[in-house]
């Protein structure tokens, strides 16, 4: 029998980050929830108020509104979202180091064990890639990150700032300047208001980009997994197989695993992944217009 070592999830599983934008925008425009917090704290004109959130985030309207979760300041965007990646960094780092897909040890074949080594390295790299992308989106790419790059390039800017600088001399070398003016947390934390161009929200694009990476990676550990216990059970059947097959690279010869971790690791992974998709939806719900939501997902 073939082993299943690492069953790729569906690509259609892929759709549920459209269809979770799409519910929380339809969620905020025909809840009465959301309509009364954005009609009595936004205080924008009425026709712009249900297009604009973002406007209202940049306003700094959002700080007490009815919902918890319209809040800002709400303990899940501070202590989560936005340190999210660490987040995503120690989850991944517990899958690599409990699964037994990836744990080499000294009772497995050689076979077996490069096997491990390298699915492990292959895991590696993804994350990496995905910490590369995260890193240059929404953190720096030669001065301001591409999402903030991408505000100005539609004609957007640091409305205070820039009257500010129009006023004096800011100082500093010219790329100083640059990082002052171009970038969203620079600007905000200037007292400036980003505005104008098209805000592509970070919120959504590391949401999206941590939680199928970690999914991915714990669907195919969990199978492995299951796999393992499930041929531990059937030990007569699995006896008769060649323990030393390297092509058979499964796990139906080896050591039991350390159950508490592994069953640990699993849970820290779904339990991030869980709460980085409600976080994701409370960003489609009470934040950004449909097409800053749409455009990074
Ligand atoms: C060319 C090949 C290079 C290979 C490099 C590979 C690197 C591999 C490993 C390196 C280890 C990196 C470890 C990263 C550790 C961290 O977790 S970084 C610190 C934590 N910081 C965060 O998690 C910040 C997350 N927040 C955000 O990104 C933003 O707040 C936001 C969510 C995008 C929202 O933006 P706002 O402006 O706040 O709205
Ligand atoms: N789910 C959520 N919960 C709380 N605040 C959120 C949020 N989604 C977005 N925001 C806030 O909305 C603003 C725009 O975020 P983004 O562009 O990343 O989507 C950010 O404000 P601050 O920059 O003032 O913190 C961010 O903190």
């Amino acid at each position: 029998m073939a082993t299943p070592t690492r069953p790729a999830p569906s690509p259609a599983a892929l759709l549920i980050y459209p269809a979770t934008l799409l519910l929380g925008s339809l969620f905020s425009v025909i809840s009465p929830v959301a309509r009364a917090t954005r009609d009595s704290s936004l205080r924008l004109p009425k026709s712009a108020a249900p297009l604009a959130p973002s406007l209202a985030a940049d306003l700094h309207l959002s700080e007490n509104p009815v919902n918890y979760f319209a809040r800002k300041n709400n303990i899940f965007n501070i202590y989560f979202v936005k340190i999210g990646w660490l987040w995503t960094t120690v989850a991944f780092v517990s899958l690599l180091l409990f699964q037994p897909a990836y744990r080499a040890s000294s009772s497995l074949s050689q076979a077996q064990q490069q096997t491990r080594v390298r699915r492990a390295l292959q895991a590696f790299l993804r994350y990496a890639i995905a910490t590369t992308i995260w890193y240059l989106m929404t953190q720096w790419f030669f001065g301001p990150a591409i999402i903030d790059r991408s505000f100005l390039v539609t004609g957007g800017k640091c409305e205070e700032v820039m009257e500010r600088a129009g006023k004096m001399d800011l100082g500093g070398s010219p790329s100083t300047q640059v990082e002052t003016l171009f970038s969203a947390a620079a600007c905000k934390a200037a007292g400036g208001a980003w505005r104008g161009g098209h805000d592509i929200s970070g919120h959504v694009f590391m949401l999206v980009l941590a939680t199928a990476l970690l999914a991915h990676e714990a669907v195919g550990a969990g199978a492995f997994s299951a796999f393992s216990a499930s041929n531990r059970a059937d030990g007569d059947s699995a006896r008769e197989r060649k323990a030393s097959d390297p092509v058979v690279s499964g796990p139906m010869n080896e050591e039991p695993d350390s159950g508490l971790a592994r069953k640990w690791s699993l849970r820290l992974v779904w339990g991030v992944v869980g709460l980085g998709w409600w976080m994701l939806f409370m960003t489609a719900i009470w934040f950004h217009t449909w097409l800053e939501k749409v455009s990074c997902s």
